[in-house]
């Protein structure tokens, strides 16, 4: 039996996979308690980083947690992680949460830092909350596509995409409700150990705030 008659949609292709887009791998019901679950029990951090000569809060808050290690027990993360499994089988061993609070909040056009990820594995994301625009361009240049991103989707972007394209949530003008990503990486083991499996330690370029 087919499971998934209908497959993902195709947005980038490329040897490792591409950018593959499933819009309702997870029912509603098991998305908006995900969404709650996280939402309240999560170590969501509002960070500031240097922008020229002032300080700017990152516009959008952030969790990460180790797979490698307990995560808090209020934490759907292995269920979230089984569900992602099954699309896009890796060995994650990282996680990062953002939260997105309301269309002020935001992240840049970005590429996930692949020194901080092991070659050839993908990215997996899954949404919940309300749904959010994200846009993915070439960075050889062309117009950007757009997918929005639905709550109980799954996107998976591989390592060799990073390298050709960018991707980010923008900013919106609608009143949209709150949306959490739950964002599945490989990290190094040698970052790992370090403790570096969350966004707190990258440095980031991106010009962004609310
Ligand atoms: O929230 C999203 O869907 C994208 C997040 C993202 O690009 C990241 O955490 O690197
Ligand atoms: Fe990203």
């Amino acid at each position: 039996m087919d499971l998934f008659p209908h497959g993902p949609l195709r947005l980038v292709e490329d040897a490792e996979g591409g950018i593959r887009y499933w819009p309702d791998a997870v029912p509603a019901a098991g998305a908006q308690a995900w969404f709650d679950a996280l939402r309240a029990h999560a170590g969501w951090e509002l960070q500031r980083r240097p922008m020229y000569d002032r300080q700017v809060e990152v516009p959008r808050l952030l969790a990460a947690y180790r797979l490698d290690a307990p995560w808090p027990e209020a934490l759907p993360l292995g269920e979230i992680l089984e569900r992602v499994q099954a699309r896009v089988a890796a060995p994650y061993n990282a996680v990062g949460l953002n939260l997105y609070r309301d269309g002020r909040d935001s992240v840049a056009m970005h590429h996930d830092k692949l020194h901080t990820l092991v070659p050839g594995q993908p990215i997996a994301l899954v949404s919940l909350g309300a749904p959010r625009r994200m846009n993915i361009r070439a960075k050889a240049g062309g117009r950007a596509q757009a997918v929005e991103l639905a709550p109980g989707s799954v996107l998976a972007m591989s390592h060799a995409s990073q390298l050709t394209h960018e991707h980010g949530i923008p900013k919106t003008a609608r009143a949209v409700g709150e949306r959490v990503s739950v964002v599945f990486r490989v990290r190094p083991a040698r970052d790992l150990a370090r403790g570096r499996h969350g966004p707190y330690w990258r440095a980031s370029t991106a010009m962004e705030g609310r």
